[in-house]
């Protein structure tokens, strides 16, 4: 598969208030996301590969992380998710030091989503995501640091930005760190001011959203999720996040 994107400034992808978020629309052309897709569906139906939950099924890359802190195969990347790896050093997403070597790629019918909940600390603290083949709102909201905070402090979501097709959305340190993310499990989702049951996003001029409400249905999407495993996490020295739905 032929990859190249642009260096990315990153710096001037930063969006909304939260420090270390990014959005950088239109990520990849059309011919790659095509490209992606279908090595993506090269896996059949019913192929190991893919775990059916009920909310979404997914293809997990790079290793089942285990409960224990190990990756049991952390060379379990096929060649070209391990060619969009490099790409996503050399263009300046990911520090060289900790490349992308873990991914998740999440199938979303209609009217699915993801629960809020943080990556874990099993990773390095950045994320990628390519979303393909539709759009999403994508919600952070504040963690709850104790089970005190709940109720206290306010956790619902934080800010909103819009995902569009062939966008990356980059969320790290304090971002990945002390915020939640998810997706709402709806068929369609008003984008606008905020008033009126629309939804406000911080991202509204780079995704390309007017003054006036646009509603986003939700066709068939999938999301490719990169992140990096480091050494000690293979090694089992670190705890398996509670997994999220
Ligand atoms: O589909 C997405 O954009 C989010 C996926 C995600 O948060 C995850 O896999 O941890
Ligand atoms: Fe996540």
């Amino acid at each position: 598969m032929p990859v190249s994107v642009p260096t990315v400034d990153l710096q001037s992808h930063r969006t909304g208030t939260i420090p270390s978020v990014y959005y950088n629309p239109d990520f990849v052309t059309a011919s790659l996301a095509d490209e992606i897709i279908k090595q993506v569906y090269a896996v059949p139906e019913g192929h190991a590969r893919w775990t059916v939950l009920r909310t979404r099924r997914l293809q997990c890359w790079g290793g089942q992380l285990q409960a224990d802190g190990r990756a049991h195969d952390p060379s379990d990347l096929c060649p070209w998710l391990q060619q969009l790896c490099t790409l996503l050093v050399t263009c300046g997403i990911f520090p060289a030091h900790a490349p992308p070597n873990h991914v998740l790629i999440n199938e979303y019918q209609p009217g699915q989503g993801i629960m809020p909940h943080t990556d874990g600390p099993m990773y390095y603290p950045r994320t990628a995501t390519l979303s393909l083949m539709s759009d999403a709102v994508f919600k952070l909201a504040q963690r709850p640091r104790s089970p005190g905070d709940i109720g206290s402090v306010d956790l619902s979501p934080t800010e909103a930005l819009l995902l569009r097709n062939r966008s990356l959305v980059v969320f790290a340190d304090a971002a990945y760190t002390d915020f939640t993310h998810g997706i709402d499990f709806v068929h369609e989702e008003a984008v606008g001011d905020g008033s009126g049951g629309t939804c406000s996003v911080v991202n509204g001029p780079e995704a390309g959203v007017a003054e006036e409400e646009v509603v986003v249905e939700r066709a068939l999407r999938i999301s490719l999720t990169f992140r990096h495993v480091p050494d000690a996490a293979r090694t089992g020295q670190q705890q398996m996040p509670a997994p999220h739905t």
